[in-house]
């Protein structure tokens, strides 16, 4: 970015001291240079837009502003996905993260849901009924699956839908206070249908969970449709612009042709012919979480990285020379090693959710040709690493929020504003322990079969692989040397938990049971085995990196960085299986303090190279220029606190 303003000069100095190509970066962070271009020309088109450039202060709005001012945009949203001519799902997304900085928006479950629901679950016929009518927002849906008593457990979801062969009609109810859903976005006041997630009936017979579309509201009133109560949950730790919402279902009557009927059908006499796999009813929450760990956690760590980086190099304090000027926060060790991983991180699941997407773009061809062979690895993946994605995110974005002192807990830093709005992603489309744990029993499950000859595939191959069995990292600490370390940390964790799992059933304790006392075991084989799985995925897309060789080495010094952090903050792991000694240890800690050193002089232009603009960021510390000093004190007088210097209020209310 071109600057035409007046730079902070320790800022400056930073990005002129930077020795590598930034764009080709971008273009690397992206995707792709067509997406970067796409992106810019979008940015710039909405801060020129007189309806959209500006607006009310977010920091200084009420939650029900927050919301209305929410509403206001979604709908130019809509506006502009045609005005611009854009149509496709990525346009959208792109367009969407624009206007909504660091925010939800109220109809967010639009496109994060609504629409691949239809999609994903609704034959041709149903696509083009609401599919087109979706993408044009001429309805406004959302993804109705968690209850009151259920969110986890979708075997214990309550809500029926029941079929009646006499009026060809499906009966919706909430027959219980724990059956009404609960929390779905936009479904307490801004949407008018929503993909409700229902206990299927038929012929007295429960077939388990299936979709189908309802129409909540009147498309002219907006008031609710008999049968249907709807209301907002309430204020929430963050999430403010959305309205999640409850439903409570009274018997409310819907064509049988509402049943989104792609995988499994209900025929007019009643007969429910069954799916290929029980689980493709499940696809779309599988195809979000492949979105998130680009589109939550990958967008959250760099624009952390970007706030508190930036900051670290104007904010001046201490003392590090005895009698010299104060230094920048940034040649504090300590704040490198704060600071530095987050970068790597950013970098490393920005790869492995890009590898993602193609992978979930190759299941959802082969669903299309009724070949789910992929299905079960894919849910195994996307769980794994949509739970250690956005744990790392929820840690990271707090460690660069702490490393900007008081200013960090202030909102114009940005920085809790990114924690509030993404930190639900640990929780929401899986809660993550739940995540891992499907994860831990497909790698264990994985391995019992290998140990019945079963050739493992995929991401599990390397389970049934004999491997070294010592660590071959010597004075040269490289990826490759590590990548076996993580691969023997990995393959012994889920050893171990298989271990724990057979000899329970061997001692005679039921199966449930013995999965049950085995999952702390599952949950740590998950996360080391998604460990070296983003590990190799960031190794391997800097190899086919289309990049200069001064690009590839920045990229590898973080890869690097990536790989060493792991192994210092998880030491006992790799030490526990005997596989690195302390020497090793100390090597690989030694290596890792060098390239804090290495990566110092490139750390401005490393985030510079996410390419975010300020009015994505909304962040005073993080702002291009570094001018923080002056807009903190503006940003401050704006506070409606300082319209009085002594009531409370600007007008007094009468009592
Ligand atoms: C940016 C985005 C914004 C989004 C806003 C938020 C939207 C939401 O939150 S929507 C609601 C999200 N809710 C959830 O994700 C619910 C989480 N719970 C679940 O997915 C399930 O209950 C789960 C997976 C934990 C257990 O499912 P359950 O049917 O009990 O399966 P379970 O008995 O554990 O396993 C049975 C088999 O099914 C498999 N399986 C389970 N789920 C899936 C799936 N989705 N795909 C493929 N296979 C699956 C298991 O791997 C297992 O396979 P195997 O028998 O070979 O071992
Ligand atoms: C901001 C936000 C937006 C949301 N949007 C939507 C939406 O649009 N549509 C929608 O349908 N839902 C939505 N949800 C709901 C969300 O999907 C659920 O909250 C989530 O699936 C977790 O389920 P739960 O709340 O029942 O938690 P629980 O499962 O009750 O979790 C409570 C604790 O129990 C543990 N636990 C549960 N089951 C197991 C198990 N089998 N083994 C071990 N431990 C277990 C968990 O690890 C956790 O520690 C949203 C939630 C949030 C916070």
């Amino acid at each position: 970015m071109a600057s035409k303003v007046r730079v902070n000069q320790d800022l400056q100095r930073e990005r002129d001291r930077a020795n590598f190509n930034l764009e080709q970066l971008t273009y690397i962070f992206d995707g792709s240079r067509e997406y970067t271009q796409k992106r810019r020309y979008l940015e710039k088109r909405i801060a020129e837009d007189p309806e959209l450039k500006g607006g009310p202060n977010y920091y200084f709005l009420s939650n029900s502003e927050k919301y209305a001012n929410g509403v206001r945009k979604a709908t130019l949203l809509a506006k502009k996905l045609k005005e611009y001519k854009l149509g496709d799902f990525t346009d959208a997304f792109l367009l969407r993260s624009i206007i909504f900085p660091n925010e939800a928006s109220p109809m967010s479950l639009q496109i994060d849901m609504f629409i691949p629901g239809i999609m994903g679950l609704g034959t041709e016929e149903q696509q083009r009924r609401w599919g087109e009518k979706a993408m044009a927002y001429e309805i406004i849906g959302t993804y109705a699956q968690t209850e009151l008593g259920h969110g986890t457990h979708l075997r214990g979801l309550e809500t029926t839908a029941t079929y009646d062969p006499t009026t060809h009609e499906f009966v919706l109810h909430s027959p219980t206070l724990t059956s009404i859903k609960w929390w779905p976005g936009g479904l307490g006041k801004t949407t008018n249908h929503a993909i409700v997630m229902a206990m299927l009936y038929t012929r007295g017979k429960c077939h388990g969970l299936h979709a189908f579309m309802v129409q909540t509201r009147d498309l002219e009133t907006h008031e609710p449709l008999p049968g249907v109560e709807v209301g907002d949950i309430g204020p929430k730790m963050g999430y403010h612009t959305v309205d999640n919402g409850y439903l409570r279902l009274d018997h409310l009557h819907i064509p049988r042709m509402n049943m989104l009927m792609k995988n499994s059908q209900v025929l007019e006499d009643g007969t429910y012919v069954r799916k290929k796999s029980d689980k493709l009813s499940y696809g779309t929450m599988l195809f979000v979480r492949s979105t998130i760990v680009k589109g939550v956690a990958t967008n959250a760590l760099a624009q952390a990285a970007t706030i508190a980086v930036r900051y670290s190099a104007v904010r001046r304090q201490s003392e590090l020379k005895p009698g010299g000027v104060e230094p920048q926060v940034l040649d504090y060790v300590t704040q490198q090693y704060k600071l530095f991983p987050v970068i790597s991180q950013a970098y490393a699941f920005s790869a492995v959710g890009l590898h993602l997407r193609n992978l979930y773009l190759r299941l959802n061809y082969d669903i299309q040709q009724g070949n789910v062979e992929l299905l079960a690895e894919i849910h195994s993946l996307t769980c794994g690493l949509k739970a250690f994605s956005t744990d790392q995110m929820m840690w990271s974005v707090e460690i660069c929020r702490l490393s900007c002192g008081g200013h960090g807990f202030s909102q114009a830093s940005g920085l809790p504003k990114i924690y509030d709005v993404h930190v639900p992603a640990c929780t929401y489309e899986g809660e993550n322990t739940v995540l891992y744990l499907q994860c831990g029993r497909s790698l264990v499950k994985a391995l019992l079969q290998a140990q019945k000859g079963v050739t493992l595939s995929g991401s599990m191959a390397y389970l049934s692989q004999v491997c070294d069995d010592k660590c071959s990292v010597t004075s040269q600490v490289t990826v490759d040397a590590l990548l076996k370390s993580y691969e023997w940390r990995a393959r012994r964790a889920v050893h171990k938990a298989a271990r724990m799992y057979k000899g329970r059933l061997q001692a005679g304790e039921a199966d449930y049971n013995a999965w049950n006392q085995t999952g702390v075991h599952l949950v740590l084989a998950a996360k080391a085995h998604c460990h070296k799985y983003v590990l190799k995925t960031f190794a391997e897309s800097i190899q086919q990196a289309e990049a200069g060789a001064d690009v590839v080495r920045v990229l590898q010094q973080l890869c690097l960085l990536y790989a060493t952090h792991g192994v210092t903050t998880n030491s006992g792991q790799f030490l526990e299986c005997g596989f690195m000694d302390t020497r090793q240890l100390e090597l690989v800690n030694d290596h890792m303090l060098r390239l804090l050193t290495d990566i110092r002089p490139n750390a401005v232009a490393l985030v510079d190279a996410f390419d975010f603009t300020d009015d994505k960021l909304c962040s005073v510390l993080g702002r291009y220029d570094g001018q923080v000093y002056e807009n903190l004190y503006k940003w401050a007088r704006q506070s409606s606190r300082n319209e009085t210097q002594v009531r409370i209020f600007t007008t007094v209310t009468p009592q």
